[in-house]
Formats: C-alpha cells, sequence, structure tokens
C-alpha cells in the first residue's frame, strides 16, 4: 500500500524554514521524500496536504496506560487512541501498573496488547525494585532481552541511596538507562501541592523543591563514576535545573525531561484546592517555572514528556489532600506547548519540534524521531491555524482530569500515522469517535 503525501509543509533541516514537500509511503516506510513527486502511480492514494504542517511523529517518553490493573482510569487501546489524537506515534508507558513491569510475563502483556490496538508504538519501561518497593533490583537483563527501553520506579522515588547505586551498576552492565522519579520521602510524605504560597493560602501540607532536588544531586553523584545514562523524569524545580546543567557541563550522560504543566503553569495559577491541579511533582513557584524554560532553551532540559497520568473522575473528586496525583496530557499538549511557547516567541516551532521528536529518540537510541527516507513512516500533521477550546469531553483518553479545560489553544494535529498507517484523522468521524472499550 502507497500513501502519497502532497504539499505538506517541512521545516528545512539547514534553515529551519517552512518548505513545501511531498512524501511517498511505501508499506511501513517512507520511500521517497522530494519537492515534487508525480501523481501517476495508480496504486499509490493521494492525501493533499496543502498549507498544513508535516512533522515527525510525535514522541512521549513518558506516559501511564494503567494496564494492567487500573483499566478503569486507562488501557492501552484507550490510551493509544488518545496518543495517535494528540499526534504522538511513540510512548514509552511507565510501569507503576498491577502487578508491576517488574517480569518479563507483564512486558510482554503490554506489548501484545500494543501491537493488537495498533494506534500507536508502545515501548515499556521495566521496574527498578520487584513491585516498585524499593527493596530487591528486578532482573534488569531479562526485562531488556523482553524488550524494556529503560527502568525506573516511576511514582516513587528510590529511598535508598545503596539501592540506587546497585540499580546503575546493573543498569549499565545490561545497558538501560535508569529513568529516576526524584522524591525523597523524608521530605516529601503527606504533602499535596507545592510548599509555597498556595500551600500557606489554603493551610496544606506542602512539598519543598528540594524533596526532588536532594535525589537530583544525589543520583549525579552515585552515576559519576558508573558512567549510566541517567534521565530525570519531570524535572520541577530550579536546583535541580541547576545540578543537570553543571553535570552536563562536566560530561557526565545526564539528560532530563520537564512536562508541558510545569513549563505553563505555576502554584499561583491554581484557582483553589481543587484536584485537577494536583500532581507530582506540584506545580511549583514562578521561579522554579522560568528555570524550567530557561533550562529547556539552553539544552539542560533535554526533552519534553508529558506524564500522561489518568485517573478517573471520583478518585478526582475526592480533594485536594486525598485525591490521587496526576493530569492527563497527550491530547492538549501540542496545541498547549505551540501556542504558549512558540506564539508567545519562547522557542522557535524547530526547537518545540526537536524537543517532541529528534531529541528524545536521539538519547533514548530509538529510530525514530526524524523525516528520512528509509526510516518508519511516522508523521504528525498539524493545523497550524486551527484554534479551539480544549474539550475534555472530547478526550480518546478515559482520563478527563485536566486543568487545562476552556482554554484556547491553537495548532491542533489533524492527521497521525504511524508505520504507514493512518492512527488518526481529524475528518473521519467514525476513527473519532468510534465505539471502543
Ligand atoms: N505524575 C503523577 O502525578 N502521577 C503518576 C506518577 C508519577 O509520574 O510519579 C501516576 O502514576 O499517576
Ligand atoms: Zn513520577
Ligand atoms: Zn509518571
Amino acid at each position: 500500500m502507497k500513501k502519497l503525501l502532497k504539499n505538506g509543509c517541512v521545516l528545512d533541516p539547514v534553515s529551519d524554514d517552512l518548505i513545501e514537500i511531498d512524501i511517498l509511503i511505501e508499506g511501513t516506510y517512507i520511500k521517497k521524500i522530494d519537492t515534487h513527486l508525480p501523481v501517476n502511480d495508480p496504486d499509490a492514494e493521494v492525501i493533499d496536504l496543502s498549507g498544513k504542517f508535516v512533522s515527525p511523529g510525535l514522541i512521549d517518553m513518558h506516559v501511564h496506560f494503567r494496564e494492567p490493573g487500573f483499566e478503569k482510569k486507562e488501557t492501552i487501546a484507550s490510551g493509544t487512541r488518545a496518543a495517535a489524537r494528540g499526534g504522538f506515534t511513540t510512548v514509552a508507558c511507565m510501569p507503576n501498573t498491577r502487578p508491576v513491569t517488574d517480569s518479563v510475563e507483564v512486558v510482554r502483556e503490554i506489548l501484545a496488547k500494543a501491537e493488537q490496538a495498533g494506534c500507536a508504538r508502545v515501548l515499556p519501561y521495566g521496574a527498578i525494585t520487584v513491585r516498585e518497593l524499593g527493596q530487591e533490583l528486578t532482573d534488569m537483563a531479562a526485562l531488556k532481552a523482553a524488550g524494556v527501553i529503560g527502568v525506573t520506579d516511576d511514582g516513587v522515588g528510590i529511598q535508598s541511596s545503596k539501592m540506587m547505586k546497585e540499580a546503575m551498576r546493573k543498569a549499565c552492565q545490561v545497558g538501560l538507562p535508569v529513568v529516576a522519579h526524584c522524591e525523597d520521602d523524608t521530605l516529601a510524605k503527606g504533602g499535596c501541592v507545592h510548599d509555597g504560597t498556595f500551600a500557606s493560602r489554603y493551610h496544606l501540607q506542602g512539598i519543598p523543591s528540594e524533596a526532588e532536588s536532594i535525589h537530583v544531586g544525589r543520583d549525579i553523584l552515585l552515576a559519576e563514576d558508573i558512567g549510566v545514562h541517567y534521565h530525570v523524569c519531570h524535572i520541577s524545580a530550579e536546583q535541580s535545573v541547576r545540578l543537570v546543567r553543571e553535570a552536563k557541563s562536566r560530561g557526565q550522560k545526564v539528560t532530563a525531561e520537564v512536562t508541558p504543566h510545569h513549563l505553563l503553569l505555576c502554584d499561583e495559577d491554581i484557582p483553589e484546592p481543587n484536584a485537577l491541579w494536583k500532581m507530582n511533582p506540584p506545580l511549583r513557584s514562578r521561579k522554579d517555572r522560568e528555570a524550567l524554560i530557561e533550562g529547556l532553551k539552553d539544552g539542560t532540559i533535554d526533552i519534553i514528556a508529558t506524564d500522561h497520568a489518568p485517573h478517573t473522575a471520583a478518585e478526582k473528586a475526592m480533594g485536594m489532600e486525598r485525591a490521587p496525583f496526576g493530569i492527563v496530557g497527550l491530547e492538549t499538549a501540542f496545541p498547549l506547548l505551540y501556542t504558549h511557547l512558540v506564539l508567545k516567541g519562547v522557542l522557535t516551532l524547530a526547537e518545540l519540534i526537536d524537543k517532541m521528536t529528534r531529541k528524545p529518540a536521539q538519547i533514548f537510541g530509538l529510530p525514530y524521531g526524524v523525516l528520512a527516507e528509509g526510516l518508519p513512516a511516522d508523521l504528525t500533521v498539524i493545523d497550524l491555524e486551527e484554534e479551539r477550546a480544549i474539550d475534555p469531553d472530547t478526550f480518546l483518553s478515559k482520563g478527563r482530569n485536566t486543568p487545562f479545560a476552556g482554554w484556547k489553544v491553537k495548532g491542533w494535529p489533524v492527521l497521525t500515522i504511524m508505520n504507514g498507517n493512518i492512527t488518526w484523522n481529524q475528518a473521519d468521524t467514525a476513527l473519532t469517535f468510534g465505539d471502543f472499550e
């Protein structure tokens, strides 16, 4: 099966200008990219992309799909459909499932379900410790052989420095990155929002920034001699950015990701104690937010990842102190970032796309993230002019927990192609609101 995409605009890799281009997809690969390809092949389906922007398929290195175990919040089927609607073709899913993704069996189950769902490429992470309890290391060699792309106990921090050091040694031996949820329980436990102005106004227990930064600093020191690739999840605090910057300047293999919500919101923006604004790490101070933007611009922070964390409406209605941490992100990330970073002149379109495509692929060694002949046909077509309010009722994710409802944003993905197959087409209502479990 062939698809000929005509007249789409791509970023010129040299000038970063938008240039018009034709792309021929054959089977699952990009066969040809040229300024003009003839429309004379009767076997090729021709798709006109005039006026639309074509990006390499977006990559999200941090999502929670909740399967197995918490299928009421999300399934691999609903999560990958949400990914496709958000323009993502590759997503890496976190192991805080039930059972935890700490065994070859669970990894196989996730990969099989993802294959069946077919809407996005799913790359599983394996746990660092058995059941994410921080007591006993998993069999990382076996997990790697089964297909995990990194190890993490996301959802909880590794409290013991000794355990983290051993984990780094083992991960390094088998060639897996250590992806760290940085959180010191002795500082964070019991808190529900950042230890700042909002917490004091509403007399809520705060989570101080150092709860994260202490782990970032500790882990950078531990990783220094081991030489493992150490990646910081959802970085949120100014001090953490500073520590990563310093480690990079010494040439250490440290990378970091930041979420759209930490880039766009701070604790002052929380209107009232409402769990739609509750996530881990919490929205921090204005100063922290500015440091994250600075870190993203100067390359200290490598990539943007959503930390898509769906929960049920009932769970999120339990209030700021009792509701679980987490917000969804897949279906709003690109338009939010395009509107609030690119259109406001904080990042260029090329910089934003780089942090959501080429860069995540590069740091995790994945063969995706660029448009090139011979690579898998992963593309996201975006209407940079379309402006619409975010409406959680239209989400394909089972999670509706977002603080961004009603935000009017531009730059909606209209067509997503993964491995040569259309996984999202805004114009096709059958694909848009199908009957999915
Ligand atoms: N980010 C969150 O607030 N929640 C995540 C866990 C995590 O990413 O640490 C979840 O699993 O719900
Ligand atoms: Zn986390
Ligand atoms: Zn997470």
